[in-house]
């Protein structure tokens, strides 16, 4: 086989990226048509698209082909997971670079259709294009299976706040790759990975949860989200956060703060949710603030004055 997609050709690569796609159950037609087919038994299609840009999402010296393959999925599927639905299917954009080896796009490939089968979803189809970068753009379809869609907008005075899944991890990996090193290794590849609470979507909208988000770009600034939709105040106890060791191991090394990455790292795709006060939560979702009336989150009752996330134009 050639090197380079180059040398491969358009439908060359194609063949390639969709050689090792198992399909699901969800899929009544995979890649290979003008278009997929996919069971939607409910009626309704949750739908959403996420892409993902080389040098502003992931660096191919910090990251394997597969990884981004990961990410770029687990992106999207926690988006799904987010409205308490279930993922069943993605379709994957994806722009390469002709000089980009072959087996890079199949790996990436291949770790677009191992991170989406975590879930029992599949790649279904794509799109292949040459472009000076890595773009791999990503829309995932999934069901509510009967249940009612968990909004931003549903979070009421006097509901607690809970959180599912890993915060800060992937910042403080950013932070020591961004610095030339490799190590602490679980931080490393958090960065890389996310790790999603798949399932834990659709378990938070069976507990009742008034209002859900995934934490893409981090918690005071995904919050802050549901706070305005919600038309209330947000409060996160930072004694109710764990700081983990890892994070505050790296933390010290760089003299950084750790909780500033867990309240503002972005990048972990956990999944944050409001509940009545007297949910019954599973050991996986911890309580970490309240909703009241007002506006806006606050952090332990003060405002927070450093930026509360990510945003792809600040400072331009
Ligand atoms: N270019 C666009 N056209 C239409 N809707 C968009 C566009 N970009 C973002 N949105 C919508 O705005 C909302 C917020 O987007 P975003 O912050 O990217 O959400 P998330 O963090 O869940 O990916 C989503 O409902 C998304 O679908
Ligand atoms: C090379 C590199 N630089 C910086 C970051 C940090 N970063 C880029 S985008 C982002 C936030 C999430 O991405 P976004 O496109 O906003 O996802 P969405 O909120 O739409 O799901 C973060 C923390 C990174 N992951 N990789
Ligand atoms: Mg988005």
């Amino acid at each position: 086989m050639p090197d380079s997609v180059g040398e491969l050709g358009e439908f060359g690569l194609i063949g390639a990226v969709t050689a090792r796609l198992p399909q699901g159950p969800d899929v009544l037609l995979g890649p290979g048509d003008d278009s997929a087919v996919v069971a939607a038994p409910d009626g309704r299609v949750v739908v959403t698209t996420d892409l993902l840009v080389e040098n502003r999402h992931f660096r191919r010296d910090w990251s394997a082909a597969a990884d981004v393959g990961h990410k770029a999925a687990a992106q999207n599927l926690s988006d799904i997971e987010a409205m308490g639905a279930r993922p069943t299917s993605l379709v994957v954009g994806l722009g390469v670079p002709a000089d980009l080896p072959v087996s890079w796009a199949v790996e990436l490939s291949a770790g677009l259709g191992e991170e989406a089968a975590l879930v029992g979803a599949s790649v279904v189809g794509g799109d292949v294009v040459r472009s000076p970068l890595v773009v791999v753009s990503v829309t995932a379809l999934g069901t509510l299976a009967g249940a009612a869609p968990v909004l931003r907008s549903g979070a009421r005075a006097g509901d607690v706040v809970a959180l599912c899944g890993r915060l800060g991890w992937a910042e403080a990996g950013y932070q020591v790759l961004s610095r030339g090193f490799r190590t602490p290794r679980a931080v490393v590849e958090a960065h890389r990975r996310p790790a999603v609470p798949y399932g834990a979507g659709a378990e938070a909208a069976g507990l009742g949860a008034t209002a859900m988000c995934d934490v893409s770009d981090g918690l005071l600034g995904d919050l802050g989200h549901v706070a305005t939709a919600s038309g209330v105040l947000i409060d996160v106890s930072p004694s109710l956060l764990v700081v983990a060791e890892p994070l505050r191991e790296v933390a010290s090394a760089l003299g950084a703060d750790p909780l500033a990455w867990v309240l503002t790292g972005g990048d972990d795709n956990a999944l944050v949710a409001t509940f009545p006060a007297d949910v019954e939560l599973p050991e996986r979702w911890t309580v970490i603030g309240s909703v009241s009336a007002g506006s806006g989150v606050t952090v332990g009752g003060a405002e927070y004055d450093q930026p509360a996330g990510h945003d792809h134009f600040a400072g331009s």
